[in-house]
């Protein structure tokens, strides 16, 4: 499957918000892969620039950000075909869809978008099977007669028990999870081959949330829907994602088949995310935060952007920027995997950025006093943002 071209390419995509206090880089130059039927995680702190990447796939970015450079490619479309000239303007291409065949073509049709929060989806005043039905003949060839029973079927497929009753019912008389449940039928309505889910489940407790994840896997599998899920939960990523990657201030800085990530993880911030998850045989008290704060997307540290909170930062992470791609044989790492060999069954390339797989010298360089190592020594518990490098 990995030789066919993917449902969804997005490459070098760039969003900022232009605001008074300066440019937020929110996503800056992100690529990855969908490919078609796949589950793929989109993984980071709260800031590290999810949201906003999922907004720009779909061109619903808002004011006062904007897509300044990237391609995102769907079915052979282009999304988003911009490119930034050099004297800084933007230069949008021909094969650009019009934000009208957005509406039209994409938009629910093709790929469908699940909120967080489903009362911003949601209208009270409309009863939940009222607005279910009027997506439904909105989008699809059909009578009100029919989509008002395929209304009553998407929602018996999603779980919600007495469907017939409950079409008439209002959106405050369902539960928070029945809610999202409603918004999956809705996604779902319109066959669409991807939908994206922006943290879908984070409101939801804990056995309402596996639920819903249960669910999502059946519904993948009868309908053979791909999914980009959003989310800042790596329990959520090993339950349900087939591939992952995790976001740090902008940048993508590990992507793998998930049992890669986290079996084989390469990035100290990916170590550090899964630290933080509840595993069998750790009590929820001996969980390690990440010490420190994200810095802001405004000014980010110089170099690797994680090396202000990185336990194993050293000098060389401060300059170097590190490159996006398999690991270097040669660089010096405990645990070097040549680049051909490093995945397990799957075929996915295993991508990181940190200069510990790089040859540019780090085992030569000087460890770095940060947020991490001064919070070991000091017992610190809460820190700045990104004020204590000193840079
Ligand atoms: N309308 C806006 N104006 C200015 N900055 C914004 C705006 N929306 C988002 N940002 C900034 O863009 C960056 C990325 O935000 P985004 O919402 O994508 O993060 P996220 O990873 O989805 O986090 P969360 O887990 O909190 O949802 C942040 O620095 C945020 O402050
Ligand atoms: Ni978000």
């Amino acid at each position: 499957m990995s030789q066919s071209e993917p449902l969804l390419k997005v490459e070098n995509l760039k969003t900022q918000f232009f605001t008074e206090e300066g440019t937020v880089r929110a996503v800056d130059g992100v690529s990855f892969e969908v490919q078609q039927g796949e589950l793929v995680g989109l993984v980071g702190e709260s800031g590290a620039g999810k949201s906003v990447a999922a907004q720009s796939i779909m061109r619903l970015v808002e004011e006062p950000g904007r897509i300044v450079d990237g391609t995102v490619t769907y079915k052979g479309r282009k999304l988003v075909d911009i490119q930034e000239r050099p004297d800084g303007t933007l230069e949008e291409s021909e094969e650009m869809l019009s934000q009208r065949e957005m509406r039209t073509d994409i938009r629910g049709r093709e790929i469908a978008i699940i909120f967080q929060d489903p009362m911003e989806s949601l209208n009270p005043v409309f009863t939940v099977g009222g607005q279910l039905r009027e997506f439904i003949e909105l989008n699809r060839e059909v009578s009100g007669s029919e989509a008002k029973k395929i209304a009553i079927d998407m929602l018996r497929e999603v779980g919600i028990p007495e469907p017939e009753t409950r079409y008439d019912e209002y959106p405050h008389q369902f539960s928070g999870g029945m809610r999202q449940r409603v918004l999956i039928a809705m996604a779902l309505a319109c066959e669409p081959s991807l939908i994206i889910a922006d943290e879908p489940t984070t409101a939801l407790d804990v056995t309402v949330e596996g639920q819903i994840l249960d669910l999502v896997d059946d519904l993948r599998e009868k309908y053979g829907t791909a999914f980009l899920w959003v989310t800042h939960d790596m329990g959520v990523v090993a339950e349900i994602c087939d591939s992952v990657n995790v976001m740090y201030l902008g940048e993508v800085i590990e992507q793998a088949g998930v049992d890669d990530l986290f079996y084989d993880t390469k990035h100290p911030y990916t170590e550090a995310l899964l630290r933080s998850i509840p595993r069998p045989d750790r009590t929820v008290e001996s969980l390690d935060p990440i010490s420190g704060v994200m810095p802001e997307a405004i000014n980010p540290p110089s170099g690797c952007r994680f090396h202000t909170r990185c336990p194993d930062a050293r000098e060389v992470c401060r300059e170097a920027h590190p490159k996006h791609g398999p690991p270097e044989e040669g660089a010096t790492t405990d645990d070097p995997t040549p680049p051909d060999q490093g995945t397990t069954g799957d075929e996915r390339d295993h991508l990181v950025s940190c200069v510990k797989y790089e040859a540019v010298g780090y085992e030569h360089s000087e460890p770095l006093e940060n947020e991490s190592t001064d919070a070991f020594a000091g017992g610190l518990s809460e820190l700045r943002a990104g004020g204590e490098d000193g840079e």
